[in-house]
């Protein structure tokens, strides 16, 4: 989308990332901006929800001197565009103070970064911003020269005397938490933070307080949406990567070869899975054909394969979907689960025959994973005529879920029996 599009007049949006904190409230030694989510370190998922929305033209994040390197890395690894990195300053409005300082004021000046008409602000720990509600705020700043996000209190606010009794509480229902992100008319915080005093630098918690008090401006306050909660304690990264998980899990395509078989069981599962995990899309492709319905799906943001196999001792279809999964650059951003089901069609076949036939997936997973696949093996035992059929699916199905659900790494290659 054009930034003309969605903001009237074409105002220019840029975005400023403030990171150079040390997350002692969630105690060790990574700073909690870079802590791993599934692999990833936490910012470069803040830095992803803004990336994505084309009508931000730059973004500056700031970092402590020490994690320069360490953030320039994860830009490149991540492929991330349009990111300045500054050095962040002793507290919060420090940093951000730094990341405004890096537009040039005047248009002569040779920096690439162009002057914004409207900045936002957002905590590089507050992974889950909606492109929606940048909007709102940055309309809302357009208008009223400042905005920021707010949420009901969770808690009722008090005040403690001096010897640590009750002195007074606050009515709950009439204040709200001040959260991220905030949006302003870039001359109107810049000015507030020019003017404002060492005191509010090293101990001010609110941004949209400069601006009313340096500026006179009184920021539209929105509702803001509970996912943009600040990760601030230990429990907090677990819950931010439940949410990941979550997200992930949504969708499911599922791949077969072109025996009649498989068909048949493809179809199954998806109807199955449909019970089983929430909005999955069963979506049932060949590989060797369908390229662009693949792509499609690629583009869908489709982070879980069903890949069903005839024959047991087949590698072919999982490697040629290993293969356009890595074409798609899919796994850069999140781990993909893949999940290899072969069909067990023989009555009489020895279980440990079987599991001779499908050594190969423990070797296969070792292999991709270095791409970020988790590849996981499913043995289905298929017969149509089976009046226990359903049952077996269900099992199935409900492995499949746990599979995505959990997309732990250690189980990688297992292979597992519905
Ligand atoms: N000197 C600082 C301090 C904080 N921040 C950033 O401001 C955001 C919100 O601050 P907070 O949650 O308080 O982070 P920390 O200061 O790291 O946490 P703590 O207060 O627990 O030490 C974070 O993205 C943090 O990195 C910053 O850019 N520069
Ligand atoms: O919510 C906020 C905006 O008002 C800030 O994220 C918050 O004030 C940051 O403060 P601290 O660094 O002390 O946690």
């Amino acid at each position: 989308m054009e930034p003309g599009n969605v903001l009237s007049g074409g105002a220019s949006v840029a975005a400023v990332l403030p990171a150079g904190g040390s997350g002692e409230r969630l105690g060790g030694a990574t700073p909690k901006q870079f802590c791993a989510l599934l692999g990833r370190p936490l910012i470069s998922y803040t830095v992803r929800a803004l990336e994505r929305i084309n009508w931000i033209s730059d973004i500056v994040v700031a970092v402590s001197l020490e994690n320069i390197e360490t953030m320039k890395s994860i830009i490149e690894k991540y492929g991330h565009k349009r990111i300045t990195v500054v050095e962040g300053g002793m507290t919060r409005h420090r940093s951000i103070f730094n990341g405004l300082k890096i537009f040039p004021e005047s248009k002569l000046s040779s920096c690439p970064l162009q002057k914004p008409e409207v900045v936002i602000i957002h905590d590089a720990v507050r992974p889950f911003v909606e492109e929606d509600t940048l909007l709102k705020v940055v309309l809302a700043a357009k208008e009223h020269g400042a905005a920021g996000a707010i949420r009901p209190l969770v808690s009722t606010v008090v005040a403690s005397s001096a010897d640590g009794s009750l002195d007074h509480s606050l009515e709950r229902s009439r204040y709200r938490a001040s959260e991220m992100p905030q949006a302003f008319l870039f001359d109107i915080i810049y000015q507030a933070y020019h003017q404002c005093t060492d005191y509010d630098l090293d101990y001010g918690t609110e941004c949209l307080h400069l601006a009313l008090k340096y500026c006179k401006t009184n920021a539209k306050l929105i509702e803001g949406s509970p996912d943009l909660w600040k990760v601030t304690y230990k429990w907090d990264l677990y819950a931010a990567e439940s949410v990941i998980k979550d997200t992930l899990s949504q969708q499911v395509c599922v791949t077969t070869d072109m025996k009649e078989d498989a068909v048949q069981l493809g179809f199954l599962l998806q109807e199955t899975l449909k019970n089983e995990v929430k909005q999955v899309k069963g979506i049932s492709v060949f590989l060797c054909k369908n390229d662009s319905r693949l792509q499609n799906i690629f583009l869908g943001q489709c982070y879980n394969f069903i890949c069903i196999n005839a024959k047991k001792s087949d590698i072919k279809e999982a490697q040629q979907l290993v293969d356009k999964l890595e074409k798609a650059r899919i796994s850069v951003l999140h781990p993909v689960v893949l999940i290899s089901v072969h069909l067990n069609v023989s009555e009489n076949m020895s279980f440990s025959n079987g599991m001779e036939e499908l050594a190969w997936i423990k070797e296969f997973a070792r292999e991709v994973k270095k791409k970020n696949i988790l590849v996981y093996g499913l043995l289905i035992h298929y017969n149509k005529d089976d009046p226990k059929l359903q049952e077996t699916i269900n099992s199935a199905a409900a492995i499949i879920s746990a599979l995505i659900k959990d997309r732990n790494p250690e189980l990688i290659g297992q292979l597992l029996v519905a």
